[in-house]
């Protein structure tokens, strides 16, 4: 057993520490963790971290013990998924990475900030499910995929269209947003596609805490996809990196491979302006037919994304103790 694991065990023997200690780090007898104190009193606090202290310099290899507490920096992680235009994929993209996340064992909730087309109800398999509202607080519906959501698209009449300006929009997603979400760590937010005020004061307002930026390999996409990265740049928000969608067909009869939009377009962009590169996805019949049924295609490619994902969010944590 690595130290790091008797670290880890020895923590969760505590009384009442729950999910709030991060999986602790040693080096040269050091024992450095993040506990999040949200919640708890001064008195609480202090309990807490004594009890930790204790049971972790009990532990022979235990010289030194660091705690950081963390209840203002470690709240809920916004991850923004936006696109420079409309129909790149970006739904679909942010409701397989929800899931993918979800299957990492991670707390997540998807946020459908898509005021000119919100698919997120029919992707997600929630269409007609109203949220409840407690007290000022809506409530996320829960998806059939087993994390919660809320659309832009639940505030609406059904079938209604609305034409949202922007302090509205902004206002509806700040209701989406500061809804109760539980314990969700990570809200997976659908941008409404280009660059325009109304998303760059959704970010200004939100901060996400990093974004995914969807393009297909066609260089007229990339240009917009460079525009949505200046977006984001100029609200300070770091880029995790570039996906690629609709990269490659594979012909369900044939067999072959073309690539109607080109392919590596993305890829190369990302490098050129020194960007990490999260990932392919190929143009797939069953893709577009999962997404349209509300089942989702778990195809290999996107736990891939969402394992790029993962790590960087680690190295964020870690960047933050
Ligand atoms: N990799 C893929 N393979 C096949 N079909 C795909 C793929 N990605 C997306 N699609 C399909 O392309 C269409 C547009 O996708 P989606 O709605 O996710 O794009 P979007 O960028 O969110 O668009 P909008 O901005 O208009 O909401 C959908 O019908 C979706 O099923």
């Amino acid at each position: 057993m690595t130290i790091e694991t008797r670290l880890a065990e020895t923590l969760s023997a505590i009384p009442d520490i729950g999910a709030r200690a991060a999986p602790p780090r040693f080096k040269d007898g050091r024992a450095s963790l993040m506990l999040d104190v949200g919640g708890l009193g001064e008195t609480g606090r202090n309990a807490l971290e004594a009890a930790i202290r204790g049971a972790l310099l009990a532990l022979p290899e235990v010289a030194e013990v660091r705690i950081f507490q963390t209840a203002e920096r470690r709240g809920r992680r916004i991850i923004a998924v936006g696109s420079g235009k409309g129909g790149v994929g970006k739904s679909t993209v942010s409701a397989n990475l929800a899931l993918a996340l979800a299957r990492q064992g991670r707390k997540v909730g998807l946020v459908d900030a898509d005021i000119y087309g919100p698919s997120q109800p029919r992707l997600l398999a929630t269409e007609g499910m109203r949220p409840m509202a407690k007290g000022q607080q809506l409530e996320p519906v829960m998806s059939p995929h087993g994390f919660p959501m809320l659309s832009m698209g639940q505030l609406v009449e059904p079938g209604k269209a609305i034409a949202w300006r922007g302090p509205m929009a902004g206002n509806a997603l700040g209701q989406l947003i500061d809804a109760d979400w539980g314990d969700t760590e990570i809200l997976v937010v659908d941008l409404p596609p280009g660059t325009g005020d109304v998303q760059l004061s959704m970010i200004q307002k939100h901060k996400p805490a990093g974004a995914v930026i969807i393009s297909t390999p066609q260089d007229l996409a990339l240009i917009d996809a460079t525009r949505a990265i200046d977006l984001f740049a100029s609200a300070g928000v770091p880029i995790i990196g570039l996906v690629e969608n609709m990269s490659g067909y594979a012909c369900p009869h044939c067999g072959e491979t073309s690539d109607p939009f080109g392919s590596g377009g993305a890829q190369s962009a990302a490098m050129d302006m020194r960007l990490p590169f999260l990932g392919r996805i190929p143009l797939a019949m069953a893709i577009r037919e999962a997404s349209d049924a509300g089942t989702l295609a778990q195809v290999a490619a996107f736990e891939g994304i969402a394992a790029e994902l993962g790590h960087w969010l680690e190295n964020k944590d870690a960047a933050d103790v």
